[in-house]
């Protein structure tokens, strides 16, 4: 089934707290296998923050300590100065997507919110609101499970805005959406920075962030390999490529070159 596109709703300046999303000195290893090693970086608010890595460079692994889901080795992630498991009032303070699929199919898109919003303290009328902001609206009373992929990662966003969060995580969030939908999520993750949040995007292919994020994190074998403005990654990729204008995702290739491959703990003495 074919959506309307969402329309993206005026710029509203956020008036909520000013939060950072902080990794310091993250570290965690599964049996023999790094995941993230030493990773250190803050997001700002304001700006859209790609989080980006060949496939297996713990992308993944780092979002679920910032959410609480893992626990680090050594180390800390913290929203806002804050743990995540510290939050009073979590859903209000950061909204994630991680795995669209994790719906109940038997619940229809407006229970599947309603659920979330209530056991979270908050209103009723924000399920019909997000519903409405991505475009699930018309399809509110229908099963998840019988949603396309496109319309299970809309309804994914959604329950990401329901809490109106200051922070907002999204794990590959155009996933599935076709050249409208993708058109619909830039715009929509821009709009947010706009707006004062700070907006994560994690992703393992850079041409879904190029048009979108202000700023990159780029690790690679868990470890940091950049942590700068889309604007100094390619003047620094022109630097090294004797002043011509390279593409962003050359520039990540440059960088991520020798990050490809997974690696065993002690197998690297780097
Ligand atoms: N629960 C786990 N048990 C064992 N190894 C794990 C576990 N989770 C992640 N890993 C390993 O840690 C490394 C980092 O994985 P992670 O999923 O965080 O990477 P990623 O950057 O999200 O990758 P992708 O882009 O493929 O999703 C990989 O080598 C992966 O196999």
């Amino acid at each position: 089934m074919r959506l309307r596109a969402p329309v993206v709703p005026p710029r509203r300046r956020f008036d909520g707290p000013v939060t950072t999303i902080e990794a310091r000195d993250l570290r965690k290893r599964y049996g023999r296998t790094v995941a993230v090693e030493n990773l250190s970086f803050t997001v700002k608010p304001g700006v859209v923050t790609g989080f980006v890595g060949p496939n297996g460079a713990g992308k993944s692994t780092t979002l679920r300590l910032i959410l609480g889901l893992d626990s680090p080795d050594a180390g800390c992630a913290l929203i806002g100065g804050r743990p995540y498991r510290a939050l009073r009032t979590p859903l209000r303070s950061v909204g994630a997507l991680l795995d669209a699929g994790a719906v109940h199919p038997g619940r229809t898109a407006h229970d599947h919110l309603l659920w979330l919003a209530q056991s979270n303290g908050l209103p009723r009328r924000r399920v019909r609101e997000v519903l409405d902001l991505v475009g699930l609206g018309s399809v509110a009373r229908r099963r998840a499970g019988r949603f396309s992929l496109g319309m299970r990662q809309r309804l994914g966003i959604a329950g990401a805005l329901l809490g109106d969060a200051p922070v907002l995580i999204f794990d590959e969030p155009v996933n599935g959406l076709d050249p409208d939908g993708v058109h619909w999520a830039r715009h929509l993750l821009r709009g947010l920075a706009a707006e004062g949040r700070t907006v994560l995007v994690s992703s393992h292919l850079l041409s879904e962030l190029a048009d979108t994020a202000h700023h990159l994190i780029v690790i690679g074998r868990g470890r940091l390999l950049a942590d700068a403005s889309v604007a100094d990654l390619l003047a620094d990729a022109s630097r090294r490529h004797g002043g011509q204008r390279p593409s962003l995702e050359q520039a990540y290739f440059d960088l991520t070159r020798a990050a490809v491959e997974y690696r065993e703990a002690g197998s690297d003495a780097r």
